[in-house]
């Protein structure tokens, strides 16, 4: 079949479009030249009538009247005297012109040591986006920097605050590797010590980088306004989340994006796991958890360390043990197995016979271990089971039985972590200055904006599961104990704490209480309650 020719608006329409747009722009360029003259003397006549405008607004009611009658015969004078009008007319015009004359020259591109800078950072970008037999490189040695980047701002101290890059396609932009040097490179040459985002549209070719502001760090621990089930870990970037909290900060109550972590039967990262650098504030995010989870929920602490920084939680409601010795540790943690195990099967039970769930296995359970690492090289050396083999069972159950641990490490100690840890903390957090490849060890993926050196306590990352990477600022929760610590913090930590049980005798106590633990030892690596139910229901 013969081939149709085009249409001709469809050949030639292209040319004569743009002829069109020229003549168009060449006629807007020549009417703003001739008009100048009166665009001034308008504007100056709108500044004049808004100055009038504003005086007479400003004169006392009892002055308007004389003010109005000399204006009238002022007017009235010129009026009369030969020429009088013509010359007002003038000197009105004059004055307009001289008050509507553009004072402030409009800034059409960078200064000579900004168009330096980017020059600069143009150079440093040719080795990785050109190649030798590319025939019209974007990038080139001695080559204008406006080829390579399509948009660019600075702050008041000429530092770049926002760069767009198009870079070639042959660019290797999907290699981690490829980006993480360009990345690098450009954070070097605009600037160390402040955070960077990159956003890479593959598709385009094109590369945004802007500096983040930093996460504000006066929001200190109180109750926030979350869902049963809901913990906040911290606050992130406002576009980053979906949601806002309404937090105080400092004396003033505002709208902040919170890090939601999500925990029980319906959760897909039911167990928490924290690393972070000594001294990041991995034990002030605990403490912090520690207080949400006593809202409706009851508290196992083993601390590692051993310094005493959960003491303040010791005797309070809900907080069912705070371990600090292997020996108690050990014993605790046996006991939290344990009864993992004996909540899945009083559910099971109930299930099987058409109850509903008894009440004794809805209250969440919170297992917090801080420094495990610690407490298993104490118990190899005794010849004892590491406290993490004790946490299988609830990691990997905890779930459906209202059971979730939490767990604190440092960056050197993080190779000690059980396989059973790593499978099942599905959301984890680092804290503290981290490389970025400390950081995708522990979140799975590097974070798309660079870390500082610099940061301050409980400043890190955040990821849920397969989720994004978020930056995370935890809200100050210090030991109330601690001398250190500020009056207003302290009492921020203490207004959250759960009151004492009454002693025996005044009350019944509710919750129970496992130190006394008499469970026996039972097999850690094999014990799987789902297939040991029987045995483990005789007991
Ligand atoms: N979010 C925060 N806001 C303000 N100060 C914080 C924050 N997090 C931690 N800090 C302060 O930083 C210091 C160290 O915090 P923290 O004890 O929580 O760190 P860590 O990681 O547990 O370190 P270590 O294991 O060495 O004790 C403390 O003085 C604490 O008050």
């Amino acid at each position: 079949m013969a081939r149709r020719p085009l249409p001709r608006i469809l050949s030639s329409g292209s040319a004569s479009i743009t002829r069109s747009r020229e003549i168009a722009r060449t006629a807007a360029d020549s009417a703003t030249d001739v008009l100048h003259p009166l665009i001034t003397i308008l504007r100056g006549l709108r500044l004049l009538a808004a100055a009038g405008r504003r005086k007479w607004a400003a004169t006392p009611k009892d002055r308007r009247g004389p003010t109005l009658f000399l204006a009238a015969a002022c007017v009235l004078v010129v009026a009369l005297i030969p020429y009088g009008p013509l010359l007002a007319v003038i000197t009105v015009m004059s004055a307009a012109a001289w008050k509507g004359r553009d004072r402030t020259p409009v800034r059409t591109g960078p200064d000579e040591t900004e168009a330096g800078r980017l020059q600069a950072l143009y150079e440093a970008l040719v080795p990785y986006f050109s190649t030798a037999d590319d025939p019209s490189p974007l990038f080139s040695h001695g080559g204008d920097w406006e080829k390579g980047f399509d948009g660019h701002t600075f702050d008041a101290d000429g530092r770049l605050t926002s760069l767009q890059v198009n870079y070639p396609a042959y660019f290797t932009d999907s290699e981690p590797a490829s980006r993480s040097r360009i990345e690098q490179l450009l954070q070097a040459k605009s600037g160390r010590g402040r955070e960077y985002h990159f956003t890479w549209d593959e598709e385009s070719n094109h590369l945004v980088m802007t500096v983040l502001d930093a996460l504000p760090v006066s929001i200190a621990a109180q109750r926030f306004v979350t869902a049963p089930g809901e913990t906040v870990l911290g606050f992130t970037d406002a576009d980053s989340v979906q949601r806002t909290v309404p937090v105080l900060d400092g004396d003033t109550t505002r709208d902040a994006p919170p890090v939601v972590w999500r925990t029980g039967a319906r959760s897909t990262e039911p167990h928490l796991l924290v690393v972070g650098q000594p001294g990041s504030g991995t034990t002030t995010l605990m403490r912090s958890i520690a207080l949400q989870a006593l809202q409706n929920g009851d508290i196992i602490v083993v601390e590692g360390s051993g310094t005493g920084e959960y003491g303040f939680l010791t005797g309070r409601t809900g907080v069912l043990a705070v371990e600090c010795g292997l020996a108690g540790a050990l014993a605790t943690l046996e006991w939290a197995a344990h009864e993992t195990e004996r909540r899945l099967i009083a559910a099971n039970r109930a299930r099987q016979a058409g109850h509903p769930v008894p009440e004794d296995t809805k209250r969440p359970l919170w297992i917090l271990l801080d420094r495990p690492s610690v407490l298993g090289h104490l118990a190899a050396a005794d010849g004892r089971p590491d406290p993490q083999e004790l946490l299988q069972v609830p990691l990997r159950h905890g779930r459906a039985a209202g059971v979730t641990v939490v767990m604190a490490d440092q960056f050197d100690s993080a190779e000690s972590l059980t396989e059973t840890v790593r499978t099942h903390t599905r959301a984890r957090a680092v804290l503290g200055p981290a490389s970025r490849e400390q950081i995708e060890a522990v979140l799975g993926v590097e974070p798309h904006t660079t870390p500082t050196p610099d940061v301050p306590p409980g400043r890190g990352y955040a990821r849920l599961g397969t989720g994004p990477v978020l930056r995370l600022q935890v809200p100050a929760t210090p030991d109330p104990y601690d001398d250190a610590t500020s009056e207003a913090h302290r009492q921020a930590v203490l207004d959250l704490l759960p009151e004492r049980p009454p002693a025996a005798g005044e009350a019944p106590v509710t919750a129970p209480v496992p130190v006394a633990v008499e469970a026996p030892v039972v097999e850690p690596v094999s014990r799987d309650p789902l297939v040991g139910a029987p045995a483990i229901a005789e007991r």
